[in-house]
């Protein structure tokens, strides 16, 4: 074949290596899945619980209470020592819910050899700093390699061995997406097995943004639900939910195309519409009225994101009605009906791809009054 001295983009990657020693730091649901995804992947795991409690009870029965559905494995060592949870680790793995995921990154890097690369599964923004998970990783592990691992999973499916797909995303290597040098790729291999499937990207802004805001939609997709309405009104918050993604996404720069991937649309479908989700069962109890059961300590990240992503949204100049709306009825006191009313009442709008196009569009009816306002 001539040499046409353009890079072939292929689909394979290129033997990465995996990393042999993993530590998954935080012992909630989600960092007990991932665990136990290392382990199957036949990785030497170590497991960080900050409860010593629970450190106890699975040395005891098995079961951590925060997934207590699944026997961790005798070969994962569980510890509320984060000093020998990370000795040896070859990569860290941080899932610790968003608004305490700086305290233990400066831990953590205290503890963790320089290089020693680090991928972040909390799903949120910080509150006050506005800032995304790998801004704070950025600011307490400066220089530390970092990706992120995001997309439809729920922890106690993955424990199950449910098939399931995340994005794990990091900037491209000097050799691309695909070469043995993207540490997303190395990630990839170290955790996939038949169940577990990564997919890479070279847009980690717009993964982590896509898993901070499809929190917050569930939060609505349950208010809705809880509420009685139908399938419609569901439809198009989600579809508009993604679009408040998008826009959040380019403005942080990160690219539009990202919220159609596992970690956008697909985590959007998964936590939207079922009650497995802790952010839609929340919503769901507010629009039955019901009080939410936040019982034994569940993070629900949409709660805090809902006032940390409006607030970013809004010092970026991004319109994000539904997360305003969420914010207005979880920490304002707005009814769900005068929220829902000043959803549906706001100025008409154009979809993005008219938006992109309107420059071309010469349709007489565009230059109405109220197209001006629609397309301004
Ligand atoms: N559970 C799931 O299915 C999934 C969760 N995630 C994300 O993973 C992150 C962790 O969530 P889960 O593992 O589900 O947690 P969880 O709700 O099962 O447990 C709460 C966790 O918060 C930790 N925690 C509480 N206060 C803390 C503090 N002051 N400092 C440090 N840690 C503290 C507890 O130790 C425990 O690990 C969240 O950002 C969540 O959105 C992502 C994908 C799936
Ligand atoms: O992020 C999740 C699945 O991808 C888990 O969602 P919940 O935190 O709403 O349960």
């Amino acid at each position: 074949m001539p040499n046409t001295g353009h890079a072939t983009q292929t689909t394979d990657l290129h033997d990465p290596t995996p990393f042999g020693r993993v530590a998954v730091i935080g012992g909630g649901a989600w960092g007990t899945a991932l665990a136990l995804t290392a382990h199957r992947a036949g990785r030497q795991t170590r497991l960080w619980i900050r409860e010593e409690s629970a450190v106890a009870e699975i040395n005891s029965t098995g079961r951590n209470p925060f997934l207590p559905a699944h026997e961790i494995p005798r070969p994962i060592a569980v510890t509320a020592d984060l000093e020998a949870a990370l000795r040896g680790a070859e990569l860290a793995v941080l899932v610790i819910p968003s608004q305490h995921l700086r305290a233990v990154a400066a831990r953590v890097e205290a503890l963790l050899p320089p290089g020693v690369p680090v991928v972040l599964c909390s799903k949120g923004v910080e509150a006050d700093s506005g800032a995304l998970m790998t801004q704070v990783v950025a600011e307490e592990m400066p220089d530390r390699p970092q990706a992120v691992l995001s997309g439809p999973s729920f922890a106690a499916e993955v424990a199950e061995d449910q098939p399931t797909a995340v994005t794990i995303a990091a900037p491209a290597g000097a050799q691309g997406l695909f070469g043995p040098d993207h540490l997303a790729g190395r990630i990839a291999v170290t955790l996939a097995s038949e169940t577990f499937r990564p997919y890479l990207s070279d847009d980690p802004v717009g993964v982590e943004v896509s898993g901070a805001v499809k929190n917050v939609l569930a939060v609505a997709s349950g208010i809705i639900a809880g509420r009685g309405m139908g399938s419609n009104p569901r439809a198009a918050l989600l579809a508009r939910g993604l679009a408040e993604i998008s826009r959040l996404s380019v403005a942080l720069g990160g690219r539009a195309e990202t919220v159609l991937g596992l970690s956008g649309a697909g985590d959007v479908m998964l936590t939207c519409s079922s009650e497995q989700s802790r952010n839609f069962s929340y919503g769901q109890a507010l629009g039955a009225g019901r009080k939410p059961d936040t019982a034994k300590g569940a993070v629900v990240e949409g709660v805090a994101n809902a006032r940390s992503v409006l607030a970013l949204a809004q010092r970026l100049g991004v319109q994000m009605p539904i997360c305003e709306a969420v914010d207005r009825i979880v920490h304002r006191g707005l009814s769900i009906d005068r929220a829902i009313a000043a959803l549906l009442t706001g100025p008409l709008r154009a979809e993005p791809r008219a938006l992109e196009h309107r420059a071309s569009i010469a349709h007489p009816a565009l230059s109405t009054p109220q197209a001006k306002r629609v397309f301004a």
